[in-house]
């Protein structure tokens, strides 16, 4: 039987001012109609940092991800403040298309578009108005290069993109997102479908992108959040139940239910 702990926020940290965050949730909930999938969640997320989502399936770490960039809109009702350069862009009055060109989002399964390498690119750009020829090959290369794909498809920009590997197509959707320069990066789960050898890959690239960009990780891999996240929040349903730099939680977990999801006793 599921042991029932405590939902205290005894546990979650928070910045001081001298640390600038990206983006930062407050008294978030999530209803699913009658469902209350996500209780009650105040995070920060420091810039140019990984932080990591964590715990058991179900437990609403995807819920809480999709609500940073408006996906729950036509899903769920999302109460609570999601502020991003001082304003709440969880008000209604917010252009979403823009919320998502700045909080750009990868998700579980590699999803290219049926066209070429370059044309996955491009496609994006020119929707939000990017026209000049030279302007679009350049960021297809510095996207491709932030992904660290480039060396890979420099020579087979016109190649279908469903022709790569699971790890390539994942760093192409990678590189389309950061193709419109975000400065949030969500990543819903990213290497899941991925082998050992492509994960790494993923995760060295995401360890190089955080120079450049906020990230923000779903992931059930522990040893995967233990090697990329600065910072780490346990979820356990539907409640962060502890949210600490990434070394105290796997080292020194600060409450019985980490202790126990860290340890392996349930999830
Ligand atoms: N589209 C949806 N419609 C209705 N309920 C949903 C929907 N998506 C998630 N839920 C419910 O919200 C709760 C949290 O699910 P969520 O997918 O966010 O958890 P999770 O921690 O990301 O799980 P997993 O690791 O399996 O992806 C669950 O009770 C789930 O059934």
């Amino acid at each position: 039987m599921l042991k029932q702990y405590s939902f205290e926020k005894t546990a979650v940290q928070t910045f001081p001012d001298n640390v600038s965050l990206a983006m930062r949730t407050e008294n978030l909930q999530v209803f699913y109609g009658a469902n209350h999938a996500m209780h009650d969640a105040d995070l920060g997320f420091p810039k140019n940092q990984i932080t990591a989502l964590i715990g058991a399936s179900g437990s609403g770490k995807s819920t809480y991800l999709r609500s940073l960039n408006r996906m729950n809109d036509n899903i769920a009702t999302v109460t609570g403040k999601i502020w991003y350069h001082g304003v709440d862009i969880n008000e209604p009055n917010v252009n979403i298309y823009e919320i998502r060109r700045h909080i750009g989002m990868v998700f579980q399964r590699p999803n290219p578009f049926a066209k070429s390498i370059r044309e996955n690119i491009v496609y994006a750009l020119k929707a939000n108005g990017f026209k000049g020829k030279a302007e679009l090959e350049e960021r297809v290369e510095t996207s491709l290069k932030g992904a660290a794909l480039w060396d890979e498809v420099k020579d087979s920009l016109d190649k279908s993109a469903l022709a790569l590997s699971g790890g390539q197509q994942q760093r192409l959707c990678i590189a389309r997102s950061i193709a419109m320069e975000p400065d949030v990066l969500l990543l819903d789960e990213p290497c899941s479908a991925l082998d050992p050898i492509s994960t790494v890959k993923v995760e060295e690239t995401l360890l190089e992108l955080q120079k450049k960009y906020s990230i923000i990780i779903v992931t059930h891999n522990m040893q995967q959040a233990a090697r990329v996240s600065s910072q780490c929040a346990f979820f356990h349903l539907g409640h962060v139940m502890e949210y600490t730099p990434t070394a105290t939680m796997f080292s020194n977990p600060q409450i019985p239910a980490t202790q126990d999801y860290i340890s392996g006793s349930f999830g």
